[in-house]
């Protein structure tokens, strides 16, 4: 026999330098590194498997030349960062990337500037310009916007009211063939190998994305592009050298080297992030909507047939493809769309349309999940960076970890293939009526937000789970919890909803190229994320703070304190309900100096050395949950023995070797037990009313402890080295115990506020008489269970006599609990109906510390309830300790005639007598008494007040402890169906402790 698997296997830097202002939020993941480290980032994103030969990875290395996995040469510097570059071996399309690059290779230039001499070469060859006077360099269609924007559609504005179109400007030389119609905006191009217009047009704005535009403002004085993010900064451009990839930890200008490293990004209203955008052109800034010029030849000039060029399609741009129009949604008089325009309006119209409808059920998901949970115990347990039993972010030292989005969501929250967007957690609170978490002030700049931005600035991607009743999510999550993916949180910014201020999240996954199981296999991708220019990004002329274009609906200032905040153009605040998503900063690609996993989503099994090392396998961990491999579950760890895949029909299990943890090993090196009376080390809690009796007796120190009100004690026998060693004593048991299964699990809870099952923290089984109370355990008859449990019954039957000769009747139950390194049993008591009034324990193994409180009605004299308006004075005799305890003793004699005399007047005093003597129902009573459990101690507690006023929480000290506690079960007490099918027999040991030699 072997418990617990022995000899087999039971089952097959620094602090923050930047300021956080209150009133401004973040700005995103700007890592705008100089060109060299710029190529390092290209080169990180692409796999690892198909970078070029040759390439070092080591750091010291500044450059390098080979050839790709097409051949094609390059000299492409390696980044310094390089050396983290993951592997990206199941990215099946990099092809695109590696085009880019082999293209640049080519060049044999560094990209940025590439991209100037092609701007240069445009310039020049743009010839002849289109005549100054028109004003109009390109078609554009022209929607009066009627009285109800909604009402008409740009369909009615009839054709021949189109502006005459301006003659096509002659071609530039070399420019490739115009596309006929503007690309129609799915991405379906990159799969199908065809090199089409969009592809084309992907290769170009993937280098934007990837590639800050070079301009004036945007560069250092070593003429490395630096990006600004933090909007509050933006008056303050950097004149300082940009820093090393690998120092940079802030955005903006603010950024810092590691020395001075801000722990905390700079606050600033939008987050313009790594997703750098054009130069905002004195042209581009009079027009409505600022489009970055994106007809510009490729960096690499043009080639035959892969550019696009928007100027010279045709396009119905009357009609959005689901035939609304952007003036529907725009608060304008007068609007003017151009082309390019109408297609972004497209595009933002197609990715609304792939999102969940709301009515209807949603399609299945593409593939099944990786990791998912059937409840949040499970979930919490067994993710290491997940382990919010509330809310839905959790973050962990100043840092997120990871988020679950469920029901709780916003309705401009989006959830797509590679980007997901989110308000942040917090602020709402409950509606009395519906009961529904509601928006009822300005959202505030929480914790959670300054961790979140702390990622953003070390580059700390952040795990996505998924609800089951999430309504943004394209399919149905199979299970109630789903793990989606490493994503990179890449923009925080403010906007406004229902009148309200909130705070908002874009995230983006790390590896977009990545299976994503919860797009179903039919959903349209309208675009691929870095298949469109940049967003866009312009300052405020109220309060000059730049911001992004987040909503196609037009720019607004982001800033939350400007008089322009959340405003259109116009002066109006946009319709909610017509708000799109600016497609540009949906789809931007932020590039990260690495794309690679901190650990995998799934976490591996665990395993201990294969060294008899003690305790290994008695660790924390080691009761935490497991993901299957096989089906991807997570479980808790139920067993004693072992983990168990719960999942229908799996049948997954695994258990570790355990080495026996002698009782010589408890030995305490402070404290060492000799065969004279143990040294005592309980302690009476400040202001407590208990008082200590002491007693010496068959070698144990006895600690009586009365509560003055309270008929009854608590004694505390400490054992000697003579009683742990004694044969079949508790050495003997503790060991008896770790080589038997006693089948010892974690007993499920009653249903409570989690999802899904909850289990008790520590493992639990019962002998005897049944124990059908709360997380009541399965029972075995005596003859059953190992020696150290019989033994007990023996042993505290003794014990019990000993302390309280009055004791009624012998013990006829031994529940026995198990503890793994820092599991606990919370405060509870032990006054079920029908049990008592004595209640022993024998601890075996480590210390624990017992600690006794009142509990919380007597001690505040308040009725819980759920709403404070109901709650009532508790009407019982005041215990010394309690709360205003003279003022209610005062009352008292008069409260309980009262009572009898006049009822009705008696239930409208205890209504009042709250706030009459000013009782609070926060907080708890302070631990009247805290012991120190040592190996082989008994507790005794006799009395039923004591199970009545107070209760009682045990924290074990070490890796394994048992407490086996015997009770006596009226079996008269237990329903019918619950009593046991075998006989409870009276306990024939005749354990007597008083045979021992006497204590020295
Ligand atoms: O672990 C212990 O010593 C306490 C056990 C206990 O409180 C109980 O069984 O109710």
């Amino acid at each position: 026999m072997s418990h617990l698997g022995v000899g087999k296997r039971p089952y097959s830097d620094e602090p923050v330098t930047a300021e956080v202002s209150p009133e401004t939020l973040i700005v995103s993941a700007t890592f705008l590194p100089s060109p060299e480290s710029q190529r390092g980032d290209q080169y990180l994103d692409a796999p690892e498997s198909k970078r070029h030969k040759g390439e070092s990875n080591n750091p010291a290395t500044p450059s390098s030349s080979g050839t790709d996995i097409y051949g094609n040469l390059l000299d492409v510097p390696s980044s310094p960062l390089s050396s983290v570059a993951s592997d990206l071996s199941d990215w099946p399309e990099a092809i695109e990337e590696q085009r880019v690059r082999s293209l640049v290779a080519k060049t044999r230039k560094p990209l940025a500037s590439i991209r100037v001499t092609a701007r240069q070469a445009q310039k020049q060859t743009r010839l002849p310009q289109t005549p100054k006077p028109t004003k109009v360099q390109q078609p554009r269609k022209v929607v009066k916007a009627p009285q109800n924007p909604i009402s008409v559609k740009a369909s009615s504005t009839p054709r021949s009211t189109k502006p005459p179109r301006t003659p096509k400007p002659p071609k530039a030389p070399r420019t490739p063939k115009s596309a006929k119609q503007l690309p129609t905006p799915i991405s379906g191009t990159r799969h199908s190998g065809r090199v089409s217009a969009i592809a084309a047009s992907s290769a170009i704005t993937n280098l934007y994305a990837r590639y800050p535009v070079e301009d004036n403002h945007a560069s250092s004085p070593s003429g490395a592009p630096v990006a600004y993010t933090a909007e509050a900064n933006f008056a303050e451009r950097p004149t300082t050298p940009p820093l090393q990839d690998s120092q940079v930890l802030g955005v903006g200008n603010r950024r810092a080297s590691l020395k001075e490293a801000p722990m905390r990004p700079p606050v600033s209203p939008i987050t313009p992030a790594a997703t750098q955008h054009p130069t905002v052109s004195d042209e581009a800034s009079r027009s409505r909507f600022v489009i970055p010029d994106f007809n510009l030849p490729p960096p690499w000039g043009p080639t035959t047939d892969q550019t696009p060029n928007a100027v010279e399609t045709q396009v119905d741009s009357s009609e959005l493809t689901d035939g609304s129009s952007p003036q529907s949604l725009v608060h304008s008089e007068d609007f003017v769309a151009t082309e390019k325009e109408l297609y972004l309006w497209d595009i933002a119209k197609q990715i609304s349309n792939t999102r969940p409808s709301g009515s209807g059920p949603k399609s299945a998901p593409s593939n099944p999940p990786q990791v998912w949970a059937d409840g949040r115990q499970a979930l919490c347990e067994t993710l290491p960076y997940y382990r919010a039993y509330q809310g839905g972010g959790y973050c962990t030292d100043g840092l997120a970890r990871a988020f679950m989005f469920d029901s709780n969501s916003h309705p401009r929250d989006y959830m797509g293939k590679n980007v997901v967007i989110s308000r942040a957690g917090g602020g709402k609170s409950k509606d009395e009526t519906s009961g529904q978490m509601v928006v009822k002030s300005d959202q505030k700049e929480t914790s959670q937000v300054l961790d979140v931005l702390n990622n953003i600035a070390q580059r700390n991607p952040v795990v996505i789970i998924v609800g089951e009743n999430n309504p943004t999510c394209p399919s149905q999550p199979p299970h109630a919890y789903c793990v989606m993916d490493w994503f990179k949180p890449t923009h925080v910014w403010w906007e406004k909803t229902q009148g309200y201020k909130m705070i908002r999240y874009r995230f983006e996954k790390l590896r977009p190229y990545k299976n994503c199981w919860w797009v179903p296999s039919n959903w349209p991708e309208p675009i691929g994320l870095g298949d469109l220019e940049p967003p866009v990004a312009k300052p405020c002329n109220a309060c000059s703070h730049e911001s992004l274009q987040v909503y196609i609906n037009g720019w607004m200032c982001l800033h939350p304190t400007c008089l322009k905040f959340w405003k259109l153009a116009d002066g109006s605040e946009p319709r909610e309900d017509g708000l799109l998503y600016d497609p540009r900063f949906l789809t931007a690609h932020t590039p990260w100096p690495h794309c690679s996993e901190p650990s995998p989503i799934r976490p591996e099994l665990l395993t201990v050395s294969a060294l008899p090392i003690q305790g290994q396998n008695l660790s924390l961990e080691a009761w935490k949950g497991f993901a299957c491999p096989k089906c991807g579950r997570c479980n808790s760890r139920e067993a004693w023995e072992g983990w168990e895949c719960a999942a229908n029909g799996c049948g997954f299990s695994y258990g570790l070797e355990h080495t026996l943890v002698p009782a010589t090993s408890l030995r305490d090196p402070y404290f060492p037990l000799g065969t004279g009376y143990a040294f005592s080390r309980d302690l009476i809690g400040k202001g407590s009313p208990v008082k200590l009796r002491v007693e010496f007796a068959h070698n144990y120190r006895i600690n009586y402890f009365d509560i003055p009100g309270i008929d009854g004690f608590i004694a505390h026998l400490i054992a000697n080295k003579t009683i742990n060693e004694e044969p079949n004593g508790p050495n003997d048991m503790f060991e008896d115990l770790q080589l038997n299964d006693i089948k010892l699990r974690r007993s499920p809870l009653p249903k409570g506020q989690l999802k899904g099952p909850s289990l008790t923290n520590h493992f639990v089984v019962n002998y005897g008489m049944p124990y059908k109370f709360v997380a009541g355990p399965q029972s075995h008859p005596f003859e059953t269970a190992t020696r150290a449990i019989k033994t007990t019954r023996s042993r505290l039957n003794w014990a019990g006599r000993l302390v309280a000769p009055d004791m009624p009747n012998e013990f006829n139950e031994v529940l026995a609990l198990g503890y793994f390194e820092e599991q606990t049993i919370n405060y509870h008591d032990d006054g079920e109906f029908g049990l008592g009034p004595t209640i022993a324990t024998l601890s075996l193994g480590c210390t624990a510390k017992m600690k006794i409180r009142m509990k919380a009605n007597p001690y505040h004299g308040i009725t819980k309830t759920k709403k404070t308006e109901d709650s009532s004075y508790f009407a019982t005799t005041p215990l010394p300790g309690c709360q205003k305890y003279e003022a209610r003793k005062a009352i008292h004699d008069t409260l309980t005639a009262l009572k009898i005399t006049d009822p009705a007047a008696y239930k409208a005093r205890l209504k009042k007598l709250p706030k009459e003597l000013g009782l609070t129902s926060t907080g708890h009573a302070r631990d009247a008494l805290e012991m120190k459990l040592g190996h082989g101690d008994i507790v005794i507690m006799h009395g039923t007040g004591i199970q009545e006023y107070y209760e009682h929480r045990v924290e074990p000290m070490g890796k394994l402890r048992f407490a086996l506690t015997c009770r006596y079960i009226d079996p008269e007490s237990l329903k019918p169906a619950d009593r046991p099918a075998y006989a409870v027999l009276p306990d024939d040991g005749v354990y007597d402790g008083s045979l021992l030699p006497q204590a020295d």
